[in-house]
């Protein structure tokens, strides 16, 4: 498997910048992904999520499979015109939301079959079944392998039978996908928190050939610690030529963190649920708009970030959406929250490219610290 041209223009230490080059678009590495859950990235218009600067969104195999359904989104010309989001589309095997939302759940060599928590209805994905909705009926320009995340704290025995699945499910999702030039599969390497595991898993992978290598098993509640100490044995074992995704992360500082250990691509539904809730983010970490302090706090949230829900709109004013209830304050923090994001992998992406990369990273530690005192 080769893969879409990935171009990497420069490196610092072990981060890179490039571009991954899909048929729908250029992705500027490292890569932030909004997830569009349903088709649609929660309380965003995707022309406004295109003007934050993202490239590629992510949308979850689960609940598209279960509503509206995987074949009518192929009915409908599929989730590209579905949504209208033109670019590229990653989506998600659908396996991690099986044991994250849905009940009455039951796992086999061949794949789980679980009930839709939305109407109980039963449902069944394999490798191959999630591949069809993925490639197929959904029309992603990425799929990713069927696998199953590994719970954190296991014990070593566990991850190595988890991690032994998930490289089977590998294999079948790869001979399901087959040969596509327009399309790609990533594989998933898993092994939890053992060194050997995952070197194993990325080594097993590498032999099936895949188009990226995602790192799942991580934001599963192993805190910060444990996941840099993760990826610094995990990611010098994937392919330097190829796209590494860390899947579910994170908070800004898991991504400056992640990409200083060689990261390209990113996702994590914290902007928006946090934006729903009255979390601002910056470098300092978040602020909680609600709070009394900001009642007449006549500042924008940062002027820097070129969005006008960073720029536009006083503190005091999302304050007073926020204690009213209205449908606004979700909308134009999630906007905010979005375009912070995406300014800072554009900020990382020109710190790679300058060699300025170390100070950019001692920059942003101690504005974070900072933050948290
Ligand atoms: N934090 C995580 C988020 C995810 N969407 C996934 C996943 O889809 N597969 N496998 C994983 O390990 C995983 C971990």
């Amino acid at each position: 498997m080769t893969g879409f041209p990935f171009d990497i223009h420069a490196t610092d230490g072990a981060a890179r910048t490039g571009v991954l080059k899909t048929p729908r678009g250029e992705i500027r590495t490292p890569a932030f992904m909004p997830v569009g859950t349903a088709g649609t990235v929660k309380a965003l218009y995707m022309d406004q999520v295109r003007d934050t600067g993202a490239d590629i969104i992510l949308g979850n195999t689960y609940h598209l499979m279960l509503r509206p359904g995987a074949e009518r989104v192929k009915r409908l010309g599929g989730l590209h015109k579905f949504s209208t989001w033109q670019g590229p589309i990653l989506t998600d095997s659908g396996g991690f939301q099986v044991w994250s939302l849905s009940k009455l759940r039951k796992m086999t060599e061949d794949g789980v079959t679980f009930r839709s928590h939305i109407d109980g209805s039963e449902h069944k994905l394999s490798p191959e079944r999630s591949i069809e909705i993925q490639a197929d009926l959904l029309g992603a320009d990425i799929s990713m392998q069927l696998d199953e995340c590994t719970a954190f704290g296991c014990s070593k025995a566990e991850a190595k039978a988890s991690m032994d699945l998930s490289v089977r499910w590998g294999e079948r999702s790869k001979t399901a996908f087959g040969a596509r030039e327009a399309q790609n599969l990533f594989g998933i390497v898993q092994g939890s928190v053992f060194e050997d595991l995952r070197r194993e898993s990325a080594e097993r992978l590498i032999g099936t050939g895949y188009d990226g290598y995602a790192i799942g098993g991580l934001a599963v509640g192993e805190g910060f610690e444990t996941m840099c100490e993760v990826l610094d044995f995990t990611t010098p074992h994937l392919p330097h030529e190829r796209p590494r995704y860390l899947m579910g992360v994170g908070k800004p500082i898991d991504l400056v963190e992640s990409v200083a250990r060689g990261v390209d691509m990113f996702d994590c539904v914290l902007p928006t649920r946090s934006g729903r809730h009255g979390q601002a983010w910056s470098d300092y970490g978040p602020i909680n708009i609600k709070r009394a302090e900001f009642i007449e706090d006549e500042r924008p949230l940062n002027p820097a970030i070129d969005c006008p829900a960073s720029r536009d709109y006083s503190r005091a004013y999302l304050n007073h959406l926020f204690r009213s209830g209205e449908y606004l304050s979700a909308m134009l923090l999630s906007w905010h929250n979005i375009a912070y994001f995406e300014d800072l992998t554009a900020r990382m992406r020109a710190a790679i490219a300058a060699g300025t990369f170390d100070a950019f990273r001692r920059d942003f530690r101690a504005k974070w610290e900072e933050g948290r005192a």
